[in-house]
């Protein structure tokens, strides 16, 4: 019977990627994408966008919309202090039981909260589920349309603090024109547009990161 393409995704980690080692995590993913065959993880070329972000940030916490199969989640990860802690939404069943088993590949599913289920249904519930009181970094990455009703919603419930930065993929391909929008004429946030390619491909795509004033 016919494998899934997070299934395919999986088995590449498993034959090619060390336990225990997110690096080659990453690296197997990315090569089975870039010549095997393509799949919507955020990429080697944005992904260092992603870690020069993250390394600068330094976040206790991270929230990140859209897991797939865990790819940005294990290269965020990677780079976080010993305390921090990484709470990633996924609505896919099937994506998140390949998500959770990348994760623990990597040996990272300490430092990782895979939730399943919707991010509008969930983030008003992130204060109370894990007590958290503001995320230092949001990645966002899920439907693209649910990136400004999203960050709405996280403002309401208080997620988000003065210095809190959001880092949104896909701003360009295949786009998020309302979020772009709103982030970039509200006088609540201060945006930086790093431009580069959607993963393993030609085609341009970037990174909006927003800093929340509060
Ligand atoms: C949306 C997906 C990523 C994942 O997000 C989960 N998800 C969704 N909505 C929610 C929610 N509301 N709550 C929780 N999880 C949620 C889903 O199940 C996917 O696993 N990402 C993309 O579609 C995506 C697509 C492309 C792309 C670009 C050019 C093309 F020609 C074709 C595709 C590139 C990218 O870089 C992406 O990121
Ligand atoms: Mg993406």
């Amino acid at each position: 019977t016919q494998t899934t393409r997070p299934q395919r995704i999986l088995a590449a980690v498993q034959k090619n990627a060390t336990r225990g080692d997110p690096r080659s995590v990453v690296k197997a993913i990315d090569q089975f994408c870039r010549h095997k065959e393509w799949a919507m993880n955020v990429g080697d070329e944005k992904g260092c966008i992603l870690d020069s972000v993250v390394t600068e940030v330094n976040p206790a916490t991270v929230l990140e919309l859209g897991t797939y199969c865990g790819y940005s989640t294990v290269r965020i990860a990677s780079l976080l202090p010993s305390h921090a802690k990484l709470i990633t939404l996924e609505f896919d069943p099937g994506n998140a039981a390949i998500a959770r088993q990348v994760i623990a590949w990597a040996g990272l599913a300490d430092k990782i909260q895979l939730v399943e289920g919707a991010s509008g249904d969930w983030i008003p519930k992130l204060k109370e589920k894990f007590g958290i009181e503001t995320f230092d970094l949001v990645f966002l990455d899920h439907w693209k349309d649910r990136y400004l009703p999203d960050t709405k919603l996280m403002e309401e419930c208080g997620l988000l603090r003065k210095g809190s930065i959001l880092l949104a993929d896909n701003v360009i391909c295949p786009g998020t024109p309302d979020y772009l929008e709103y982030i970039r004429n509200s006088p609540r946030y201060k945006s930086q547009y790093f431009k580069s390619h959607l993963e393993y491909t030609k085609a341009e795509d970037g990174l909006e990161k927003s800093v929340f004033l509060g």
